[in-house]
């Protein structure tokens, strides 16, 4: 592991050098995945870096609202939170790093709410947060686990939380890649009023289409079936935990409202976030929860 204090980065090599991972101490952002030379995950360059915007781009933590605590009618302790809540925004703090046998390379960041006036200000309940990077060569993998605590101390009362990994995932053009493993699944379409829609593609195409739908349960594994002719995937894989997925893509007209977004952008990413978001956690006091997921990537015979 090598860390750039004043940028407040890590980088995590695995031995062979084949794999490598940034993460930024902001948001314990993770910006960067290469294997083989080849970046995995999209980052926009219109995303400031200087911790004054939440990254566009990575694997932004959402934690503890998916979206504007306002989106849901019961939203009793969060209504002071902002759009995805605090974590993604927060600086955390490096605890540990390891290179492991040969072929893996792990961090892990933590940060505790109780540490930040803001934090206390927005969220009634003190929590601490771990979060663990494993980088692996065999499979090419990528694992990220977030660890929630509920500290109880000045709130006895369940922690209320939702939790989402943000992955832009990177792709050669986001209007033929094909997205897998959601057939059947129903979907609530947050660019159609919230209606509830029975997914019945496999794989399903965006066409240049926006998509902001939150698949509630159902798919243990979803690929990203890229449209290079390789016939290369990427499997998320995801705990119990995280049982939801949101597809995002903004599409040209929304992305022109993203400043952050450079000119072109929304083209070279589709968003598959594994969460736990259709319902709020209520974590006991003195209790712990943990959602992990992995992206692998798995060389094989996939037709988009
Ligand atoms: O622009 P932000 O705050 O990073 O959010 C990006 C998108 O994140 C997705 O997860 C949400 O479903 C979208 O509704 C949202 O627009």
């Amino acid at each position: 592991m090598s860390r750039d204090e004043q940028v407040g980065k890590v980088t995590l090599t695995t031995p062979s050098g084949r794999s490598s991972v940034e993460v930024l101490q902001y948001g314990a952002t993770v910006i960067s995945w290469k294997y083989d030379g080849a970046e995995q995950l999209f980052l926009s360059r219109q995303s400031p870096l200087d911790g004054s915007a939440a990254i566009r781009g990575g694997i932004p933590i959402i934690f503890p609202v998916f979206g504007s605590p306002s989106e849901y009618e019961d939203h009793a302790g969060l209504e002071k939170l902002p759009k995805h809540g605090f974590a993604r925004t927060a600086e955390w703090k490096v605890i540990e790093g390891r290179v492991d046998k040969e072929v893996t390379a792990s961090c892990v960041l933590e940060l505790n709410s109780v540490d930040y006036k803001e934090i206390r200000d927005a969220y009634q309940w003190p929590v601490h947060l771990e979060y663990h990077i494993r980088l692996s060569d065999s499979p090419a993998s990528l694992e990220c686990s977030l660890k929630v605590k509920h500290l109880a101390g000045s709130s006895t009362m369940p922690a209320r939380f939702h939790v989402l990994l943000h992955n832009y995932i990177a792709v050669g053009d986001a209007t033929q890649a094909g997205v897998s493993g959601l057939k059947g699944v129903t979907y609530v379409d947050k660019n159609a009023s919230k209606a509830r829609v029975a997914e019945s593609s496999d794989p399903i195409l965006l066409h240049g289409q926006a998509s902001d739908r939150v698949y509630q349960g159902g798919a243990p594994d979803v690929a990203l079936l890229y449209n290079d002719g390789s016939g290369r995937q990427l499997v998320v894989s995801r705990s119990e935990t995280l049982q939801d997925t949101t597809l995002w893509n903004p599409a040209e007209a929304a992305a022109k409202g993203l400043k952050d977004l450079h000119e072109g952008g929304w083209r070279e990413y589709i968003c598959i976030e594994p969460g736990s978001v259709a319902a709020l956690n209520e974590l006991p006091a003195g209790q712990e929860w943990v959602g992990t997921q992995q992206l692998r990537i798995v060389e094989g015979k996939s037709k988009v």
